[in-house]
């Protein structure tokens, strides 16, 4: 693009190891995808309260709510579900860059999207975390009540419903909230997670 050539980039003195220094543990992104009412949003907040306890910097980036402000102008087609992402991941990377634990809760329903939000922040700062669910659970929690009205053709493009969800293939985790307790589910995390905070 035109404007891009016009555009330097501006190196900055305090660099994400400075800001990993000074929080004492390293910053990544734990990217939660499934199904709505897998468990995304209710695994992430507890497991920002314990790691928050612990003194870690963390911060969490909801898809619901980030469609309330940043992204307010997408809907649920393909294209639109592949800009929130691309915004989501690129958000991530800046607080990873500010030495900050990013916890994203997003259906990101389609793999090529959370590859190349992989791609963007690389293995070592981002793990993928499978909240696998069976669609007759999740239809059965009906946390807000938008299975019932996907199945009543009142919302068009309802993951599992009106539209794909693309399982992951390779994730670093899987939880199976069916079988697994909240409580369960991040202890399994944190441990997962106690190499990956620290320094070298
Ligand atoms: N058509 C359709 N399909 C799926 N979900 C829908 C839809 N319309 C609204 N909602 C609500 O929006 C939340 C999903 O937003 P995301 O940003 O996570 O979606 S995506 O990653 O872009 O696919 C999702 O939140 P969760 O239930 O927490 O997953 C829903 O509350
Ligand atoms: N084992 C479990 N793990 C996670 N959530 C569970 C579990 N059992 C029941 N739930 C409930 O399922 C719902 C999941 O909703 P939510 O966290 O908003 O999912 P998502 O963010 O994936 O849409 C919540 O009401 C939660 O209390």
């Amino acid at each position: 693009m035109e404007n891009n050539q016009n555009i330097k980039w501006h190196k900055q003195s305090v660099t994400k190891l400075d800001r990993q220094k000074a929080n004492n543990h390293k910053s990544f992104v734990i990217w939660f995808t499934g199904l709505s009412g897998s468990g995304k949003s209710t695994i992430a907040n507890v497991l920002e309260v314990e790691l928050f306890k612990q003194g870690v910097q963390t911060f969490c980036l909801d898809g619901d709510n980030i469609r309330h402000g940043l992204n307010e102008n997408l809907g649920f087609t393909d294209q639109d579900r592949k800009e929130n992402i691309r915004r989501i991941a690129e958000v991530a990377k800046l607080f990873v860059n500010a030495g900050v634990v990013v916890l994203v809760s997003v259906i990101s329903p389609f793999s090529e999207d959370r590859n190349e939000a992989r791609k963007l922040l690389g293995n070592d700062e981002f793990f993928e975390v499978y909240v696998k669910c069976p669609l007759e659970v999740c239809e059965k929690r009906d946390p807000k009540g938008l299975y019932k009205k996907a199945k009543a053709g009142h919302i068009k493009q309802f993951t599992g419903i009106s539209q794909r969800y693309e399982q992951p293939t390779n994730p670093e985790l899987t939880l199976d909230t069916s079988k697994l307790s909240v409580n369960e589910s991040v202890t399994t995390l944190l441990s997962y997670l106690k190499k990956h905070l620290e320094r070298n």
